[in-house]
């Protein structure tokens, strides 16, 4: 079976996502040009990882990189709500400005819980960017941290 064929419809064609990503790095380097120290990107395992590498490819500041995870314990796709850290962070946030990378934001659980984590560990902003927001299946409301921006690549109503 080819892969193709486990797909129902292309939302957006690799070259409308290449072009946004390009977008949203030139938005954030535009950003946090003169923000010191430069910011952290973390990326949200798993599902983040390539989104991640392809828009840090594109950020032109010298940026550090970890990786995260929230697990939460459901089946499917529908999330039990309530994550916990399963992966933490090997550099220290403190005082920094941390750029979460998500693939989706769907009900908020998991971003509410990544931002309320680093706030303990004494980050000075948190900001997000994901490549989709599903904000009709939000469930939870989170507060980006300090002077934190959201940046989003697309958005989309379907469930
Ligand atoms: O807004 P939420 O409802 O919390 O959902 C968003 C999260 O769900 C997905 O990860 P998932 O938990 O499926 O883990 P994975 O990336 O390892 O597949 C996605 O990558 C986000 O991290």
């Amino acid at each position: 079976m080819s892969l193709d064929s486990h797909i129902e419809k292309v939302l957006w064609t690799k070259f409308q996502i290449s072009k946004r990503v390009t977008e949203l790095a030139s938005q954030i380097t535009s950003d946090f040009s003169s923000v010191s120290p430069p910011p952290l990107v973390v990326g949200v395992a798993t599902g983040a990882f390539l989104f991640l590498a392809d828009l840090v490819r594109q950020i032109q500041l010298p940026i550090s990189i970890d990786f995260i995870r929230a697990e939460s314990y459901g089946s499917g796709t529908e999330s039990s709500g309530a994550p916990r850290i399963s992966l933490d962070l090997k550099l220290d946030v403190k005082e920094k400005h941390v750029i979460l990378v998500e693939d989706i934001v769907d009900t908020g659980n998991t971003l509410s819980c990544l931002i309320k984590h680093l706030e303990s560990k004494g980050a000075s902003a948190v900001s997000v960017c994901t490549l989709l927001d599903k904000p009709a299946r939000r469930k939870v409301h989170f507060e980006l941290l300090g002077d934190g921006k959201y940046y989003k690549g697309f958005e989309s109503s379907l469930s």
